[in-house]
């Protein structure tokens, strides 16, 4: 027999669904190696724009580009087999239109192979996302705390602390779900407004600063490593790697000024 196929990559089927079955396990990633690690253990990668402030050092998601998008989505393609690799459409590419917003998806689409796009917005970007899905572009939808609003929101400010709010957010839900998103993220909402959120949807809640009654979680990947400065509230630090790194970086200057690397081992007599 010829040998065994290679292993297929998570469908949106298959995520959508893990609704009231299995909790979907996402993660980001920007890069070939660190997607390689999360791939053995995960379902879903997003290429986030967080990688505008985790890589690039912006102040926000706000300057990041769609060539980073593609670059970056290349690189995560190429570092994972098993997962679905989500990549999100960058702030000014999607919002002015489901045509604008169609032929940059398609470019993310074509150039990277991934799985599916994720855009920020709710009952506003209904139409986008109706447009995107009937051409064949699986979209992930993107409610609650949207970082690339920061500047109308003041910050990345928790949403519904406002009871009065909630239907509001619920309503955004609904409306991305009707529209044919097979996900939704649910970022930085008061906990109750994100169960009243997976309740009112048939598709999967992924949360992020929401409920642990979503139906996956994502955290930012350098996060949860311990590899950013100040993180928000809602990050577990699962790793301690910012510490870990400075000291062997320590370690390596060290041995540089004392000459006692490189050593034998390491050179070529
Ligand atoms: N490294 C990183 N992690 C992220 O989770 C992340 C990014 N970058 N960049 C894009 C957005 C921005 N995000 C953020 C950034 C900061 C807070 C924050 O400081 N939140 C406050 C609450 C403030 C309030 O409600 O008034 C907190 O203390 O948690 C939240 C989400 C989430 N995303
Ligand atoms: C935090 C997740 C949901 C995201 O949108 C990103 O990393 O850009
Ligand atoms: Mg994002």
């Amino acid at each position: 027999m010829s040998a065994q196929a290679p292993v297929r990559r998570i469908t949106v089927p298959q995520i959508a669904a893990a609704k009231g079955a299995t909790p979907i396990v996402a993660l980001t990633a920007y890069t070939a190696p660190m997607a390689a690690l999360v791939d053995a253990h995960a379902e879903v990668i997003l290429v986030g724009d967080s990688l505008g402030m985790v890589v690039h050092g912006l102040p926000s998601t706000i300057g990041v580009t769609l060539e980073m998008m593609i670059l970056h989505g290349q690189a995560v393609m190429r570092g994972s087999s098993r997962a679905m690799v989500v990549i999100d459409m960058p702030f000014g590419s999607y919002e002015e239109s489901p045509e604008q917003a169609f032929r940059n998806a398609a470019r993310v689409m074509g150039e990277t192979g991934a799985g599916a796009v994720k855009l920020e917005g709710g009952a506003r970007m209904a139409p986008t996302i109706r447009f995107l899905v009937e051409r064949g572009i699986p979209v992930m939808a993107h409610i609650g705390l949207t970082p690339q609003a920061t500047n109308t929101m003041g910050g990345f400010k928790t949403q519904g602390r406002d009871p009065a709010t909630w239907p509001a957010f619920v309503e955004d839900a609904r409306a991305v779900a009707d529209a044919g998103a097979f996900s939704v993220v649910v970022e930085g909402v008061m906990e109750a407004l994100a169960d009243q959120i997976t309740d009112a949807v048939a598709v999967p809640t992924i949360g992020i600063g929401a409920s642990a009654r979503c139906d996956g979680q994502i955290l930012v990947l350098d996060d949860m490593l311990g590899l950013s400065g100040r993180v928000p509230r809602f990050v577990r630090k699962f790793g301690d790697l910012g510490p870990q790194a400075d000291q062997a970086i320590a370690a390596y200057a060290g041995a540089v000024r004392d000459r006692s690397f490189p050593a034998e081992a390491e050179l070529y007599r």
